[in-house]
């Protein structure tokens, strides 16, 4: 077996991930297996350090693996997108668990890697991934898991900087976090008119409260989005909230509390292969749980561009 190499954010989870990382050292070693280490030292950096890699080995790389959350997977990804034959391995250490729960992979760190090791000699497994590009902007990313426009965005964005949330998330009240910051921006968020250009035609949203565009299925709060959303069927799912009260807003993302009548009303899901969006002003907008920028932006769906130990 090739020497494995790692890339570790010692960040994610809060400074979990440098527990996480200690742990599948001791299996490595028990094992016997050759690795090496980079610690990530700002944001980033994850992607720097997969090209990097990657280049000095002269393509002679088979595997890396990820120590972090969504957001150092990103990275990773975005670092080996020319080199897709470099297969990705993910040990989640993060604060959410959106990745590894998409790809359903076990969760704790001596399981991963050893789910890892089992994997590493089967043939590589391919997946879709999606691509974004804000407008004015020459080049475009990819995204393994979702796109977030309007309240959801606004949400994560207030979450991220609420001085208690190191605290909370050390509590494990990340759900207490996430539910102050829903209420806080419910409070003077305002829903707007959405232009979408989905597959080539033109739609017109009034009164939307978001839109997420997900490559696997995902969770609002308690609420699960884009339930059929898969990165081997080669679509974005797409899901508009909008026309639904403030009140029945937070139910329905707090408690998943809905009714059929409301699904019919207030939310509209589909699968396409590109789409464009713009808005009156411009909406922030998040990929894998990082702020990326504003709109409009496009979106796509691109075969085959990652090859991931699942
Ligand atoms: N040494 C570092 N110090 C501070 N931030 C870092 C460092 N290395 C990477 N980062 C940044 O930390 C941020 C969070 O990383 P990541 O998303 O992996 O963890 P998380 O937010 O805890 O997990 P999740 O997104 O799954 O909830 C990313 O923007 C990443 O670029």
């Amino acid at each position: 077996m090739n020497g494995l190499f790692f890339i570790i954010n010692p960040a994610a989870g809060h400074g979990k991930a440098k527990k996480v990382w200690n742990k599948v050292k001791k299996e490595l070693t028990r094992k016997k297996v050759s690795y090496r280490s980079f610690y990530t030292e700002y944001h980033g950096h994850a992607e720097i350090l997969a090209r990097q890699v990657a280049t000095l080995q002269n393509y002679h790389l088979k595997t890396i693996i990820g120590v972090g959350g969504d957001g150092t997977i990103n990275e990773i990804v975005n670092g080996l997108s020319t080199f897709s034959n470099i297969q990705i391995g993910f040990i989640n250490a993060g604060s959410g668990n959106d990745f590894s729960r998409g790809f359903q992979l076990p969760t704790h760190p001596v399981k991963e890697i050893r789910d890892i090791l089992l994997k590493l000699k089967k043939p590589l497994q391919k997946f879709y991934l999606g691509n974004f590009r804000l407008e004015g902007k020459k080049n475009g990313h990819y995204f393994i898991k979702s796109i977030q426009i309007g309240l959801y965005a606004e949400v994560k964005e207030a979450l991220k900087s609420n001085v208690n949330n190191k605290l909370m998330a050390r509590l494990h009240l990340e759900y207490m976090g996430f539910i102050i910051s829903l209420v806080k921006v419910l409070s003077y968020y305002q829903p707007f008119t959405l232009f979408v250009k989905v597959d080539g035609e033109l739609s017109t949203y009034q009164n939307v409260w978001f839109i997420s565009i997900l490559n696997i299925a995902n969770y609002h709060g308690r609420m699960k989005i884009a339930s059929n959303a898969k990165p081997t069927d080669g679509n974005l799912d797409v899901t508009i909230v909008s026309n639904i009260s403030r009140w029945k807003l937070f139910k329905l993302i707090a408690l998943n509390n809905s009714s059929k009548k409301m699904k019919a009303e207030s939310i509209e899901t589909f699968a396409c292969k590109s789409i464009t969006i713009h808005s009156e002003s411009p909406l922030l907008v998040q990929a894998d749980g990082e702020m990326i920028g504003e709109s409009p932006v496009l979106v796509s769906i691109q075969k085959d561009r990652v090859a991931l130990i699942k």
